[in-house]
């Protein structure tokens, strides 16, 4: 997979030219136009943010929640554009949406996760902006799947769309916690390094869900490089129609930012080149420790899994691996280790013993 095929525009909107990060900011729902101008106002003087994003049409979980202002919601946005000079971004996720935001100027689209999941609702979106000159953002699928999200961005292409980029806003799973939807940082390096002229924007909002968080995952998002951050800002966060938890204040997101590093420096030209190589070299040794020990206790549970077989036992035994994770929790936690990063590899350890174990059948029905 690659982005030859691709044609994209030499320079893009989602690129700073100074390569700084590009920060998009703005509330997650418009609720009126006084709440629209009062943080577009505030925002005007937080320098690094350059464009205003706000929900125009909210695609919510359970029915009865706010759905989004509509239509008259994208006036507020061109009074935004008019009075602050900042560019702006609304959702689409219908035909519809694309003509309203396009009649009404605004001047970036994206499309949000639960959209980038079904082909068909982005072919429609690209079919109403066949012949557009307009920037789009495409937001990740809600499941990891990265041919999911290079296809939404290839049929946005093929339509003509050469200025585009990608929104990593996290993966709904069963367990994100502490995260709304987990970051799965994986994703996003694997999107960089297969589509790197696609430039990546992290929303940290969507991936915190609440405010505790937004430093923490920004920093994490910097730390790869991403090209921009997309941070959910409110005149009045704790009254907000929809997500109320997550959004920040303008002067929030000041502090926010200031307390920021952007390292672009790679650590080879650092003077600390042969530290450096000697901590890697340590790193090197014990992965390799790792692997050996992973593959001895693949070999315990291969041989606990034979015996099971042999006794008519399940293979899956709940109570005693209630146990193990209990305790591997509570070593980790002296180790001072976070319990969401041991939870989560042991997590994988005990269905790979379960894949083992199953795989070790000895009497296999040959279809
Ligand atoms: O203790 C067992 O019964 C095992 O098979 C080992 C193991 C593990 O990997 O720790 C694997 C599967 C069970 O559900 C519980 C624990």
């Amino acid at each position: 997979m690659s982005t030859k095929h691709l044609n994209l525009a030499p320079k893009s909107v989602f690129k700073r030219a100074d390569g700084q990060p590009l920060i998009i900011a703005g509330p997650c729902s418009a609720e009126s136009e006084e709440q629209m101008l009062a943080t577009a106002r505030g925002l005007q003087s937080v320098p690094e943010v350059t464009i205003f994003r706000a929900g125009i049409w909210k695609p919510r979980t359970r029915p009865g929640a706010f759905e989004g202002i509509g239509k008259q919601g994208l006036k507020w946005l061109k009074t935004v554009k008019e009075e602050t000079g900042l560019l702006t971004a609304c959702e689409v996720a219908t035909a519809e949406h694309v003509n309203d935001a396009l009649k009404q100027g605004v001047d970036i689209l994206w499309v949000g996760a639960r959209t980038t999941v079904n082909p068909f609702s982005v072919q429609e979106i690209a079919d109403a902006l066949e012949g557009v000159d307009v920037p789009v953002l495409v937001k990740n699928p809600v499941n990891p799947d990265l041919q999911l999200w290079l296809g939404a961005l290839e049929r946005l292409n093929r339509a003509g769309i050469t200025d585009l980029a990608a929104i990593h806003r996290g993966f709904s799973s069963f367990d994100s916690r502490p995260y709304r939807n987990h970051p799965k940082w994986n994703m996003a390096y694997e999107f960089k390094k297969l589509l790197p002229e696609i430039p990546l924007i992290c929303d940290p909002s969507h991936i915190a869900g609440k405010r505790s968080l937004l430093q923490q995952i920004s920093q994490e998002a910097l730390n790869l490089q991403v090209d921009g951050l997309m941070i959910e800002t409110h005149c009045n966060p704790d009254v907000a129609l929809s997500d109320a938890s997550q959004q920040v204040t303008p002067e929030g997101l000041a502090q926010l930012l200031a307390s920021l590093v952007v390292e672009r420096v790679s650590l080879e030209s650092t003077q600390n080149e042969e530290e450096l190589s000697e901590l890697r070299n340590l790193i090197d040794y014990l992965d390799n420790e790792l692997i050996n020990v992973l593959a001895r206790r693949s070999a315990v549970a291969k041989q606990i899994g034979i015996l099971k077989k042999e006794n008519k036992m399940n293979l899956l035994q709940t109570g005693r691996w209630e146990q193990v994770m209990d305790l591997r929790l509570k070593a980790a936690a002296r180790e001072g280790l976070e319990e969401v990063f041991v939870k989560a590899i042991f997590q994988e350890i005990h269905q790979h013993s379960l894949h083992v174990q199953a795989a070790s059948e000895p009497t296999k029905v040959v279809l």
